[in-house]
């Protein structure tokens, strides 16, 4: 699959059953520090490529919890590689572990892992109708 998103993942792709691979380049206007990405940016790429994995197996999911590590500070503007792959299944749950290496050592720049749970389509239908409702009932909360 190819093409392009606002946080510059430019392809992904399958390898075997369980794992996939995204070619990523930070973009300049998401830097944090002189050069290099700010956090949010790197979160944000992991939390993508990772919660992409169900989808590549046609299963609709959200992330549940993620957890990041930050190794070594991210270059923008500079070829990166997220891996991602399933470490197991459980019910709904998918535990997912994932990697953003530096191109073409790939030296480990940071690392992820998360819980994406599978939703039906009318996952995002019933949101707007909490909100409805949120709006409805203020101060109510749940
Ligand atoms: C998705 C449909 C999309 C359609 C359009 C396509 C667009 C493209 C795709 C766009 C993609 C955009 C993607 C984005 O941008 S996702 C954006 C960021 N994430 C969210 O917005 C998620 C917000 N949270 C929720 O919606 C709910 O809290 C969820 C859905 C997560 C659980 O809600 P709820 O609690 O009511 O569900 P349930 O009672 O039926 O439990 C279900 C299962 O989940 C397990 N569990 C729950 N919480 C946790 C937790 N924290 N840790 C571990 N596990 C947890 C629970 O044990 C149970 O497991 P099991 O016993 O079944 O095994």
């Amino acid at each position: 699959m190819r093409g392009t998103c606002r946080l510059g993942v430019e392809r992904e792709r399958l390898e075997g059953e369980d794992t996939a691979l995204f070619d990523v380049r930070c973009p300049r206007d998401q830097e944090g520090g002189p050069d290099v990405a700010h956090g949010g940016w790197t979160a944000a790429v992991l939390d993508e490529c990772l919660g992409h994995v169900p989808l590549l197996h046609r299963v609709l999911s959200v992330t549940a919890e993620l957890s990041v590590s930050f190794v070594k500070p991210v270059p923008v503007e500079r070829p990166l590689e997220v891996r991602a792959w399933v470490e197991r299944r459980a019910g709904s749950r998918w535990y997912i572990r994932g990697e953003l290496v530096l191109l073409p050592n790939r030296a480990l720049l940071a690392k992820a892992s998360g819980i994406w749970v599978q939703r039906d389509p009318a996952h995002f239908d019933r949101h707007q109708r909490w909100l409805a409702e949120q709006d409805a009932e203020p101060g109510r909360g749940d």
